[in-house]
């Protein structure tokens, strides 16, 4: 773990139960969507680049949303949606490798795979577009775990293995970071996706400020996502003028407290705050 602070409760039990999760049988062997050719496809037509994530619940969500993950998906790609985040975490978000699968089938639009993976067979278990990899989850842990010493086959891998297994399967690597020291690792592991998760894994709070802060470090070749806690058509242009290259938005899409929220409205009220907006 990179950080000195403790993780939340909820965050802490989602990564305990994640090291236990299965991996898959056999290196997948993706043939990928291009992230940065959706987002370029976007721009192209006037539309803010968002990834909408499709998110049951989670542990701050108001509530569960039950409906089928292919009609949300189709809505939000309906409502000008660049890409796709899928939750594939079951016990904590409400997700599974079937949704994923059911929904890549669906929309043409890239699908990143949303999960908490810390070994490099937890890849093997679906086959998406991206794969989502939190820094501030993998690394040295290998040290100060006594399980993984007890059984090196199990161990987790570090973030620079993870990246490379991933492309070797096909996938772009998304690596998330939280703070500048967790954007050098990224760097360092040779990331060239980044997202910037404005909510704290520490606290689950969310400050836009973190995107603000981090996104300055940020090399220029890099695509860059600002994660986590974007609300409102401001919040959007305030991401975009601090940098942002697209912007992976779930609760407010999803608005899980009001179960029968139109998704597509939902998505298209982001996707077209464009400066001229204002
Ligand atoms: O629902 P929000 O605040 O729009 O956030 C979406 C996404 O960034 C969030 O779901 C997320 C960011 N990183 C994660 C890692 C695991 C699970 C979920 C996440």
């Amino acid at each position: 773990m990179n950080s000195k602070t403790e993780l939340a409760p909820a965050v802490a039990s989602i990564l305990e139960a994640a090291r236990e999760r299965p991996g898959g049988d056999a290196p997948v062997d993706v043939d990928a969507r291009s992230l940065p050719d959706a987002l370029a496809r976007a721009e192209a037509d006037g539309r803010v680049p968002i990834i909408a994530e499709v998110k049951p619940t989670s542990p701050t969500a108001d509530g569960t949303r039950s409906d089928d993950p292919v009609e949300l998906a189709r809505a939000m790609v309906e409502g000008g949606a660049a890409a796709i985040s899928v939750l594939t975490e079951p016990t904590h978000f409400g997700g599974s490798s079937e949704s994923l699968t059911r929904v890549r089938e669906a929309v043409s639009v890239p699908v990143l795979r949303k999960d908490f993976l810390v070994r490099e067979d937890q890849l093997d278990v679906v086959e998406a577009d991206l794969a989502l990899l939190i820094a501030r989850f993998v690394g040295d842990q290998k040290s100060n775990d006594s399980r993984a010493s007890q059984n090196t086959s199990r161990s987790d891998a570090d973030l620079e293995e993870l990246v490379v297994a991933a492309r070797e399967r096909g996938f772009q690597a998304l690596v998330e970071v939280h703070d500048q020291e967790e954007l050098e690792d990224a760097l360092a592991a040779g990331a060239n996706i980044i997202g910037v998760n404005n909510r704290d894994l520490a606290k689950l709070e969310v400050d836009l400020e973190t995107f603000e802060s981090v996104a300055p470090h940020v090399p220029d070749d890099v695509t860059l996502i600002a994660e986590s806690g974007v609300s409102s058509p401001d919040d959007v242009r305030r991401m975009r003028e601090a940098g942002a290259d697209a912007l992976l938005v779930g609760s407010a899409i999803m608005d899980h407290g009001a179960g029968d929220s139109d998704v597509t409205e939902n998505t298209r009220r982001l996707v077209t705050a464009t400066e001229e907006d204002e």
